[in-house]
């Protein structure tokens, strides 16, 4: 997979429009693809990505535990309840649903609909967020300003949440917005008051899976008090032909901690367990977690970090905002004491594997694993060192 490292490659997504003026705009170009009746070529997927395991029988919905946080903060059989929920979840697939977490539906409601807001501005007011390139901050149609095939059939808005220690007067959200101008003022209250109480969510759940890993209430919280998340709205247009392309593709997700809630009850979200794709439905007023690599290598491989993708439908649109919990820049990733006597993964910072997944590599389902080798490339057996980070036969690094 070679990265386009700049919106001059959107020539190659015009060229999928038959030809025209190269438009220096991939956003655009995108959305005038897809009013097309068929799929254009860049977002057709491999049948390996996009369709059932032949062998997997038909398995039905995921049957995630709903953890109820509040219970578990709230006395000792509420703790034990939660900690046997998660500790079976994540050593299996990674999910669970979580209840009692405080957040006012009023504000996922809010949060939800600013989305949609958003997505429904015209093409020019949305290219105001733009992604810087390099970053994962910023508007993004189909990540065509990096990708050039197996493009996601999605847009995206994402941004920086650092949670300072409480004292601080943590405003981050509300600046990014107000970068954006004046009309965009409103939705920077809404998403600085909804990753405030995204914050406390996680807070809870690191409290339940440090109790579960035995080593305490506080040390993942104390861990991540710092922490510099990262807020993503996705938007999943209607699709002509669903069954040829994704809205998001197979991955794990790199950060620590995902906090999932899904718009209403149009399902896209599943995940692979025992070879088959199981849809997790989306389940009123519960948010949907999962384990990412970062937390993976935290317990040195004792919780899973594990595959999940959205598909996308022919006549609904859908909406999701993931809430990617990610340790302090500078932090080492390191498992305590204890976790086992073979490491799995290198020590790294979360800066540096941020920066590995945009700039270097597309997350996919070997994110950690190709990371940990361009942290410590294999040694060569007598042949000259590699000059510079390897990559993986099927990505080539930023040109
Ligand atoms: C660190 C991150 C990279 C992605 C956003 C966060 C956590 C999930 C990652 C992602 C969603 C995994 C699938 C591929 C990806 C490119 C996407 O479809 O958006 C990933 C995100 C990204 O690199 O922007
Ligand atoms: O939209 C969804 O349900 C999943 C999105 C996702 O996995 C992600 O953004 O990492
Ligand atoms: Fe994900």
């Amino acid at each position: 997979m070679v990265y386009i490292s700049n919106a001059q490659d959107a020539s190659k997504l015009v060229a999928a429009k038959g030809g025209g003026e190269a438009d220096d705009d991939a956003a655009a170009v995108v959305l005038d693809l897809w009013q097309q009746p068929k799929i254009p070529a860049p977002f057709v997927w491999p049948r390996a990505d996009v369709a059932l395991p032949a062998s997997s029988p038909p398995t039905g919905e995921l049957d995630v535990p709903v953890v109820d946080l509040a219970a578990a903060l709230r006395d000792a059989a509420g703790m034990r309840r939660a900690v046997a929920q998660v500790a079976a979840a994540c050593t299996s697939h990674g999910f669970f649903q979580v209840s009692g977490h405080g957040v006012p539906p009023s504000l996922a409601r809010a949060a939800l609909d600013g989305a949609a807001g958003f997505f429904r501005l015209p093409p020019a007011a949305k290219q105001r967020a733009r992604r810087a390139p390099g970053t994962v901050t910023g508007y993004t149609a189909a990540h065509a300003d990096r990708f050039v095939s197996n493009l996601p059939w999605k847009e995206t808005l994402s941004f920086g949440h650092s949670h300072a220690n409480a004292a601080s007067n943590n405003s981050s959200v509300a600046d990014y917005f107000s970068t954006l101008g004046d009309d965009f003022k409103h939705l920077g209250e809404v998403y600085q008051e909804y990753c405030e109480a995204m914050e406390e969510v996680t807070k809870a759940i690191m409290a339940v899976l440090g109790e579960s890993l035995g080593v305490g209430g506080g040390y993942y919280r104390e861990f991540f008090e710092d922490s510099s998340s990262i807020m993503r709205c996705n938007y999943y247009p209607p699709c002509p032909e669903p069954e040829r392309t994704l809205g998001t593709g197979p991955h794990c997700d790199p950060s620590a901690l995902t906090v999932l809630l899904q718009d209403g009850d149009v399902d896209g979200l599943q995940v692979l367990v025992a070879g088959a794709w199981r849809p997790v439905r989306p389940l009123p007023g519960a948010f949907v977690v999962n384990i990412g690599d970062t937390f993976m290598a935290l317990t040195n491989g004792r919780y899973k970090s594990c595959l999940h993708r959205a598909v996308v439908h022919q006549e609904q649109e859908r909406r999701s905002l993931a809430f990617f919990l990610c340790p302090r820049e500078d932090r080492v990733v390191r498992p305590p004491a204890g976790a086992g006597e073979r490491r799995l993964y290198p020590d790294f910072t979360w800066a540096d594997f941020m920066r590995f997944t945009q700039r270097q590599y597309r997350a996919d389902t070997r994110t950690l694993d190709a990371f940990a080798r361009w942290l410590r490339p294999p040694a060569c057996s007598g042949a000259a060192p590699a000059a510079g980070p390897p990559t993986t036969a099927t990505q080539a690094a930023t040109v």
